[in-house]
């Protein structure tokens, strides 16, 4: 696979409208060139059984505004070591991250959470959703988390849930939902906060072809309108088309 690949063409949404929603992270009202996120020189080691065994070796990375990057490449080859840096959830050894031109790696592990939590959205493999909230409830703890009174994040959840079109399952609990309505309600979850950058991990690993299909032309429309920047880690070569660049890695880099 040729690396940094950029399909000319995007799959377009069926059943799912698409939003006119203005950008508000990009600085200007389209889509701003720039980098969101930019990572030069990223190293990162792990001791195993007494031996450093480098895993990122030099690594530079960047994703610009409304860009979708997926990394793929063979299970080892350091993909969800590199996210976890991306998310500022693991230290690199070396290397400088900076996150809309702001360098966010040396900073204090509480500046860390707080850039994570403002700036960040994470979508996981198994939703993370609470069993015990209605979808409208999960979608609304970022903000409720920020401070925002309840009543207010609650009506932000429900203009989210309504543009992933779950607009009638906003009392649902998850147990109620499929896997795919699941990781729609995480993905509202995950934008909530109108962040900077989504990183997902292997979002469509436990959803069948048709939901992942579904999941992935959202988030893709979302972070077009939102301006927000997505990295996602994949091993499903179904969804590479809704990438705008494709890095497989290997051996510590990109191929
Ligand atoms: N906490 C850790 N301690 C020691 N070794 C680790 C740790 N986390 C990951 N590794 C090793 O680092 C290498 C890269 O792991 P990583 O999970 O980043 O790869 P990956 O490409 O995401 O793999 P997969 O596709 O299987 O999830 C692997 O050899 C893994 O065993």
């Amino acid at each position: 696979m040729n690396t940094n690949s950029r399909p000319t063409s995007h799959p377009t949404s069926g059943d799912i409208n698409a939003f006119a929603i203005t950008p508000r992270n990009a600085p200007s009202d389209s889509v701003a060139p720039g980098a969101v996120l930019r990572a030069e020189g990223i190293t990162k080691s792990y001791v195993i059984g007494g031996t450093a065994r480098k895993v990122l070796d030099g690594l530079d990375f960047r994703v610009d505004y409304g860009e979708s990057v997926f990394l793929a490449g063979p299970s080892g080859s350091g993909k969800t070591t590199l996210l976890s840096i991306l998310g500022l959830l693991l230290t690199a050894d070396s290397g400088e991250l900076f996150l809309r031109e702001r360098r966010v790696d040396a900073l204090s592990a509480e500046e860390r959470s707080q850039v994570r939590r403002d700036s960040i959205g994470f979508v996981f493999q198994r939703f993370q959703l609470i069993a015990a909230l209605s979808a409208r409830d999960n979608v609304a703890i970022p903000l409720t988390l920020h401070g925002h009174p309840l009543h207010q994040a609650r009506g932000k959840a429900e203009e989210l849930l309504e543009r992933v079109g779950l607009r009638d399952h906003r009392l649902a609990l998850p147990g109620s939902m499929s896997p795919g309505q699941c990781q729609r309600v995480a993905l509202a979850r995950a934008l909530i906060t109108e962040p900077a950058l989504i990183l997902a991990d292997e979002p469509t690993a436990a959803l069948d072809g048709v939901a992942g299909r579904a999941v992935m032309e959202l988030m893709r429309e979302l972070t077009t309108n939102f301006a927000t920047a997505t990295v996602v880690v994949t091993h499903d070569p179904r969804i590479f088309p809704f990438a705008d660049r494709i890095c497989e890695m290997e051996n510590g880099g990109f191929k």
